[in-house]
């Protein structure tokens, strides 16, 4: 895993300006896939994702970077103490400059804010999930609510975008289908990365499945790709796209300027699963993703869609 760089040393002059910059870095180093979204963003909603981005990916380090090792719930009471602080206007450390700006500008709640860091709490207290509903609060909690504080930055299409005849219909504010699209990027992610999970002794796959398909935590734990994962992982990757086709038909809801970016975002990380299948279900021995040329491609079909869906 990659160390985040020092944020006192990146911005030697802590304004509002350098600490965007930091953000707009950081996420350029951690995420190709969600940097190129932002790309085709409005800068003002650019930079607000950045230092959203960035946030998360520092509460998401906690538990899962180089220091994690000496997180405890406590440390995590703490981070939630900083977030109130950011929330009241004062900043702690440089970074927290940009998300400070950020508020002032999007109707952010903290409510999401503090669901991620209770998505860590789980980390650090759990690492086997019984059932799919178990899984499901985890991924709600670090991903869907992504969804929701993405949504506050992106977007509804404003009343005088709206025809006439639809005027008295009140916007529909697609909220299901942004945690849709987070649950579904979490799914992804923890089918990318079982490999890399289980060598830290990490079941995300609920339990549940396992049993259904005959497939035993010893199976996984030997990296073991026979018939029986081929179709757990089938199974798991039908779920994951149910939850992107949910996400989809939420995308005409937002700002035009929005729908571009959200689009690409959303075929750039389903992509990953096509990958996985066309890895022939190795998770294992090969990490699935999509190679840079193939990501550019996506770039004019997500155009299409934002334009006619
Ligand atoms: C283009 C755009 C709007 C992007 C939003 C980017 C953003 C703010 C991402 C935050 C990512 C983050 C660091 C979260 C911390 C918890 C975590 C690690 C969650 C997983 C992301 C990991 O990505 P990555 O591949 O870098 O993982 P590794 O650490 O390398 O393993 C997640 C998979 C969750 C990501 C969830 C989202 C981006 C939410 C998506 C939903 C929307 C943008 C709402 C769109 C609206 C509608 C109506 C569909
Ligand atoms: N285009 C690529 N070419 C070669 N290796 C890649 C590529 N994309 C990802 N990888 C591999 O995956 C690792 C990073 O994983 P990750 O999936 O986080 O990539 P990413 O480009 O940040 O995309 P994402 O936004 O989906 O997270 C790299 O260190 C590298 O091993
Ligand atoms: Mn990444």
């Amino acid at each position: 895993m990659l160390q985040l760089p020092n944020p006192e040393q990146t911005c030697s002059y802590p304004s509002v300006e350098s600490a965007y910059e930091f953000c707009r870095q950081v996420t350029a180093e951690y995420s190709k896939t969600f940097y190129l979204g932002t790309l085709l963003m409005p800068k003002e909603k650019r930079k607000a994702i950045w230092a959203i981005y960035v946030w998360c990916r520092r509460t998401d380090q906690l538990v899962d970077g180089p220091e994690a090792e000496f997180t405890t719930l406590d440390t995590l009471d703490q981070w939630e103490k900083t977030l109130e602080s950011i929330f009241a206007g004062n900043p702690v450390e440089s970074p927290d400059l940009a998300l400070v700006d950020t508020l002032k500008r999007f109707p952010l709640e903290i409510q999401p804010f503090r669901d991620l860091i209770a998505g860590q709490r789980m980390d650090l207290k759990r690492d086997r999930y019984q059932t799919f509903d178990e899984l499901y609060l985890y991924c709600y909690r670090v991903a869907g609510t992504v969804g929701l504080m993405s949504n506050a930055v992106l977007g509804l299409e404003p009343e005088w975008g709206v025809s006439p005849w639809q005027k008295n219909q009140k916007n529909h504010i697609p909220t299901e289908e942004a945690v849709a699209l987070g649950i579904a990027n979490q799914l992804t992610n923890i089918l990318r990365d079982v490999g890399e999970d289980a060598d830290r002794g990490r079941i995300y796959l609920p339990l549940e499945d396992l049993e259904r398909f005959n497939y035993r935590e010893e199976d996984l734990f030997n990296g073991v790709i026979n018939e029986n994962w081929r179709q757990l992982m089938q199974f798991e990757i039908q779920r994951a796209r149910g939850f992107y086709a949910q996400a989809e038909r939420g995308i005409r809801d937002l700002s035009r300027e929005s729908r571009w970016p959200v689009w690409t975002a959303l075929m750039l990380y389903q992509g990953i699963l096509d990958v996985i299948e066309r890895n022939q279900y190795d998770v294992f021995n090969r990490r699935a993703y999509v190679p840079k040329v193939e990501k550019f491609l996506y770039l004019p079909v997500a155009w299409l869609r934002s334009q006619a869906l």
